[in-house]
């Protein structure tokens, strides 16, 4: 029996048609579908548009409206494919990640580098590698489909601007591919013995703090007053250079009462943090009890936070708790 699989317009350069002020989307759910005529094939599919919006414009209030979406439906498909731009699709990739939990039937997003009604485009190869993907029995979860590749939700990250291959899987394998229309699982599907579990909120009051050698330390007041969160992006495997360790402390002895959290993650895209390594990060792990990213992705970091941010009330215990525990193979090491 062919599966049942809803497809989810949001936008994006899959969508886009050239306009005078540059491309822009501009084709529905329906138009997009038409570019595939061999879905019939593989799939029945019906469609929902939740936006038609260039990605840049994507925003958490997206997110609930596209999981939101996925949980009125759920039961009456087997599957879904969302459309979507590619330039923050790794954030929405995993924040549906944490909005939608333990899901046996795959979600699968992708999105394209050249518009589908372009004579040469990557958009009609990844669209039929979506729903072949949605429709096999072993798929499920968040995921991916870009270039023939299946990649985790918490686990992508846009490397190129241009070239087909976008996206690449940060600190963890492709659970398959989509070579000539079939698909070659590298890993097996783990059986849920939950029930599917949907999250309604996403809390945004993050900063993400880029270090640069020489930053000054006047924004950390600002910064701190202002967000219950903090993401620093550092060096390596961790630390905190001189020129704002000073500050830092006096900031963050004051905040810590308050409860703000701060998450030590680095500008480096493979391997991870170990801020226990070197002298400039251990101290400051030790003194305030930090967090760090390990091998997530930053779009993993800052989603996962806010998820657990908007739950109630939590201690720096609990909310420690819930970011080292795994969701979507988002983390393979913690302390
Ligand atoms: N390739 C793309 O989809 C880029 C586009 N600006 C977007 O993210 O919506």
């Amino acid at each position: 029996m062919k599966k049942k699989i809803l497809m989810i317009g949001t936008g994006g350069t899959i969508a886009s048609k050239q306009t005078e002020a540059g491309l822009a989307p501009g084709l529905s759910s329906e138009d997009i579908l038409s570019y595939i005529p061999q879905v019939e094939s593989v799939c029945d599919v019906d469609t929902l548009q939740v936006c038609n919006i260039d990605s840049t414009n994507v925003t958490p209030e997206y997110w609930k409206k596209i999981a939101g979406a996925i949980e009125e439906h759920y039961e009456e498909y087997d599957g879904f494919v969302i459309c979507h731009g590619t330039d923050t699709l790794a954030y929405t990739a995993a924040a549906l990640s944490y909005m939608i939990q333990n899901s046996e039937k795959p979600i699968v997003i992708t999105g394209a580098q050249k518009p589908i009604n372009m004579d040469v485009t990557d958009a009609k190869t990844n669209l039929l590698d979506s729903f072949i993907y949605a429709s096999d029995d072993a798929s499920q979860d968040v995921t991916i489909v870009f270039d023939g590749k299946v990649i985790v939700g918490t686990r992508a990250k846009k490397e190129r601007a241009k070239s087909y291959n976008a996206f690449s899987s940060i600190n963890f394998p492709y659970p398959a591919v989509i070579q000539d229309q079939k698909v070659f699982r590298y890993m097996p599907a783990i059986p849920y013995k939950k029930p599917v579990t949907f999250y309604h909120e996403m809390k945004n009051s993050i900063y993400v703090l880029k270090l640069i050698p020489g930053m000054k330390p006047d924004v950390l007041s600002y910064i701190f007053k202002h967000y219950d969160c903090v993401v620093i992006e550092s060096f390596g495997v961790g630390g905190l250079p001189e020129s704002i360790v000073g500050e830092f402390y006096k900031e963050m002895t004051e905040w810590v009462r308050h409860g703000k959290i701060v998450v030590m993650t680095t500008q480096v895209a493979n391997e991870g943090s170990n801020m226990t390594v070197y002298e400039v990060g251990k101290k400051v792990k030790q003194d305030f009890d930090l967090i760090e990213a390990y091998d997530m992705t930053l779009e993993a970091v800052i989603t996962k936070l806010m998820w657990i941010m908007s739950m109630e009330q939590m201690s720096y215990a609990e909310v420690k708790e819930r970011f080292y525990s795994s969701v979507n193979h988002d983390i393979l090491f913690h302390e």
